[in-house]
């Protein structure tokens, strides 16, 4: 396998593209995500074992293996949830285990079920979007324990998908300006949810649920989605248009990071696929992915099954 080739080509497109979100202006040179030679496992057995992998700005970019591979091992290393027993992973080019820009990151967990203990609107979701934008000076007169609490909270969120204390959400609602509200209005209208917006999100279909989350990543001007299995119980019909809107953003220069176990729609919307079995057993462009054995090495038999490909 080629990768160093695949590797320029897709460096050499993303440059082309225009940034959007936080640093509309200055590309990052440095790649969204490094890991290099990362090793871990929750016991003395690896997981992962000896990933190295760069993510550019504005890639699209699929991970797929079986069950059990690893892959959200790997998406939780790059986020820095994790540390490598060995190697290194890095997040804009910081430590991932130490950066703290909760702003940069729209983490969309698996299946995002948190949601359903919170009686909480579409919209107080996408307004927690706008957390990581609060400075202390528009907090104003809240007591020490909760602003120190609520500087913990952007990164809270995203790490936890909506692991953030109610007590807080309520106090900062408060603190949103009305540019914050407009941006949670955009968000919420851009992923088709405006009419949902004072639906509880218990209320909600899977699609629809998910939706309110990559809202909530938009609101928060994310230069990286970061997505678990996002069409996991999700119908057809949601999950087309869910790719439509993850393609959109990709085009206005948005980095996306997605496990998704439906190869059908990694070939079809991923640029960039990585094959992952506990090692890197394919990374590189889709059409090369499609054509190589990486599927039958990793997967076995079960590659022609998901895929619907006979060869
Ligand atoms: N918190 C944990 N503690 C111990 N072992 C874990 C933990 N999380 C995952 N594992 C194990 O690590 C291995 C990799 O799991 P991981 O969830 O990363 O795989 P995956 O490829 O995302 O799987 P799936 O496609 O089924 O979601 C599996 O054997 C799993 O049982």
């Amino acid at each position: 396998m080629s990768t160093q080739d695949s590797d320029a080509a897709s460096t050499a497109e993303s440059a082309t593209r225009t940034a959007t979100g936080s640093d509309a202006d200055t590309p990052t040179a440095e790649p969204v995500v490094d890991l290099s030679g990362v090793t871990f496992g929750y016991t003395s057995t690896p997981v992962v074992t000896d990933v190295s992998l760069a993510v550019d700005q504005g890639e699209y970019v699929a991970i797929v293996g079986p069950n059990g591979s690893g892959k959200s091992t790997l998406m939780q290393l790059m986020l820095g949830l994790l540390e490598p027993d060995a190697g290194t992973a890095r997040l804009f080019d910081e430590s991932a285990v130490r950066f703290d820009d909760g702003e940069r990151i729209g983490y969309v967990a698996q299946h995002a079920s948190a949601a359903k203990e919170m009686p909480i609107t579409v919209r107080e979701v996408v307004k927690m979007g706008r957390f990581a934008h609060l400075t202390l000076d528009r907090v104003g007169d809240l007591n020490r324990d909760t602003i120190g609490a609520l500087r913990e909270a952007p990164l809270e969120t995203v790490r936890a998908g909506l692991g953030t204390v109610p007590a807080i959400v309520n106090a900062i609602f408060g603190r949103l300006s009305r540019s914050d509200l407009a941006i949670v209005d955009e968000a919420l209208e851009t992923v088709g949810m405006s009419a949902f917006a004072d639906r509880r999100i218990t209320q909600l279909s899977g699609g629809q649920r998910q939706r309110a989350f990559i809202a909530r990543a938009l609101a928060s001007e994310a230069d990286l989605l970061v997505l678990d299995e996002p069409t996991v119980g999700v119908d057809a019909e949601s999950v087309d248009a869910f790719y439509d809107l993850l393609g959109a953003l990709n085009d206005e220069g948005i980095t996306v990071v997605l496990i998704e176990h439906d190869l059908g729609a990694v070939v079809d919307h991923a640029d960039r696929v990585v094959c992952l079995n506990r090692e890197v057993y394919f990374d590189g462009p889709t059409e090369a992915f499609v054509e190589s054995d990486a599927l039958a090495r990793a997967f076995g038999t079960e590659a022609r099954v998901l895929t619907g490909v006979d060869g």
